[in-house]
C-alpha cells in the first residue's frame, strides 16, 4: 500500500467516518422541474425550492431540460481526457498566469485534495481583475486552454456549458421568486460578462480513504452550483439541523444544486451556503462536473435592499466579486499562512 504523502492527511477532526452509523433519515429534497409550464405548479416548485434553500442549502432537480445525451457525452470526454498520459495532460496545465486547464495539486483549507481537475470558463474569454490587490484596477483576459485529445473535447464542453447555463438561469429565477423578487432580479449581474466556470473532477481510488478527502470541507463562493455526479457517491453535506455529514445518494440523471455564498449575502442569511466535502474510496474512481454560476467581475455583492428593514438590517457590507474570486484563487493554488477569504470577513456587527 505504501505511505501516504503527509500533504493529503486531514486533521483528526476532519477525517470521514467511512461507515455512517446512522441510516440517512432525511435525504436532501428532489424537485421535479417538468411542471413549470403551469402557474400553480410553478408556485409549488418555488415554495419547494425556498424550503430546500432554507433548510438544506442543497437540493436535487430532475427533468431539468439538460439533454441526457449531452450529459453522457460530457462524462465521456472528461474520462477520456483524464485517462491520457500525465505528459499529455500537463500540456494544458494550470499555472500562476493562467488558472485554467489541468491541475492535480489543489488544496482546500491547506490540505491537499485527492483529485485531479480540468477547469474551463463558460465564456471563452473572461475579464477578471489582474490581481487580488484592492487598489489595482487592472483587468486581464482569462483564456481557456483546450487539450488536443479527445478531438471533440472543446465542442462538447461548449455545448454542455450552454445547456447547463440555461438551467442555472432557470434556477436563479426560481430562487429570486422564492425571495418574493421578480424572476429576472439577478440576471443583469451575469449578462455579458459572467465569470462562470465548469470543472471536471476526477477522484482516483485512494488507499487511505480514512485519512484523505477528495475535496476538504468548503462552501462554494458563487451564486449557485449545478453539479453532475456519477453513480459512485462520496459527496457529503453538512446538515443544518445537527451538523452531521449527510451523504448525497446519487440519483440517476439528477443535478445537485447548492446555493453559494453570493445567494447567502443577497438573501441576507435567509439562505445559507452550506459546507460540503467529498469522501473517496479505495476501490472506485469517481467523476463529477460542477458548473459554478459566477457573476461578472465588477458586481458588488450585498444584501438585496428590497429585503431589508428595521427588523432585518443588512448583515454584510458590500464586496467586489472579482477581487473576492482573485483572492480565493491565489490561495487554492499555494499553501497560505492566513485564512482564505470568506464572506464572514464582510459581516457587519449586529
Ligand atoms: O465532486 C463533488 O461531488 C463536489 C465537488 C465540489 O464540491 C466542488 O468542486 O466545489
Ligand atoms: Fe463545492
Amino acid at each position: 500500500m505504501g505511505e501516504i504523502d503527509p500533504a493529503f492527511i486531514q486533521a483528526t477532526d476532519q477525517r470521514p467516518k467511512l461507515k455512517p452509523t446512522n441510516p440517512v433519515a432525511d435525504e436532501i429534497p428532489i424537485i421535479d422541474l417538468s411542471v413549470l409550464s403551469s402557474p400553480d405548479e410553478t408556485r409549488k416548485v418555488v415554495s419547494e425550492i425556498g424550503h430546500a434553500c432554507k433548510n438544506w442549502g442543497f437540493f436535487q432537480v430532475i427533468n431539468h431540460g439538460v439533454p441526457l445525451e449531452l450529459a453522457r457525452k460530457i462524462e465521456e470526454v472528461a474520462k477520456t481526457f483524464f485517462e491520457l498520459p500525465a505528459e499529455e495532460k500537463k500540456k494544458v496545465k494550470r499555472d500562476m498566469v493562467n488558472a485554467l486547464g489541468y491541475h492535480d495539486g489543489e488544496n482546500t483549507k491547506n490540505v491537499r485534495d485527492w483529485k485531479e481537475v480540468f477547469d474551463f470558463m463558460v465564456e471563452d474569454e473572461t475579464l477578471v481583475p489582474a490581481s487580488p490587490e484592492p487598489d489595482d484596477k487592472e483587468l486581464r483576459k482569462l483564456t481557456n486552454q483546450w487539450p488536443q485529445y479527445p478531438p471533440e473535447f472543446r465542442e462538447v464542453c461548449q455545448e454542455y456549458a450552454r445547456a447547463v447555463e440555461k438551467l442555472a438561469y432557470k434556477l436563479l429565477g426560481l430562487i429570486a421568486l422564492s425571495l418574493d423578487q421578480p424572476e429576472n432580479r439577478f440576471n443583469d449581474y451575469f449578462k455579458d460578462q459572467q465569470t462562470s466556470m465548469i470543472r471536471f473532477n476526477h477522484y482516483p481510488p485512494c488507499p487511505f480513504p480514512h485519512l484523505a478527502l477528495g475535496v476538504g470541507r468548503h462552501k462554494d463562493a458563487g451564486a449557485l452550483t449545478v453539479l453532475a455526479q456519477d453513480d459512485v457517491g462520496g459527496l457529503e453535506v453538512k446538515s443544518k439541523s445537527d451538523g452531521e455529514w449527510i451523504p448525497v445518494t446519487p440519483t440517476p440523471n439528477a443535478y445537485i444544486i447548492n446555493v453559494g455564498d453570493i445567494v447567502q449575502v443577497w438573501s441576507n442569511d435567509k439562505y445559507e451556503s452550506v459546507e460540503h466535502r467529498v469522501v473517496v474510496n479505495s476501490e472506485k474512481e469517481r467523476f463529477s462536473v460542477p458548473f459554478f454560476f459566477f457573476p461578472a467581475h465588477h458586481v458588488m455583492v450585498k444584501p438585496l435592499e428590497e429585503l431589508l428593514s428595521d427588523v432585518n438590517p443588512a448583515k454584510y457590507r458590500e464586496y467586489n466579486w472579482g477581487k473576492f474570486y482573485a483572492t480565493r484563487n491565489r490561495s487554492d493554488f499555494k499553501k497560505q499562512e492566513v485564512e482564505n477569504i470568506q464572506i464572514h470577513h464582510f459581516r457587519l456587527p449586529e
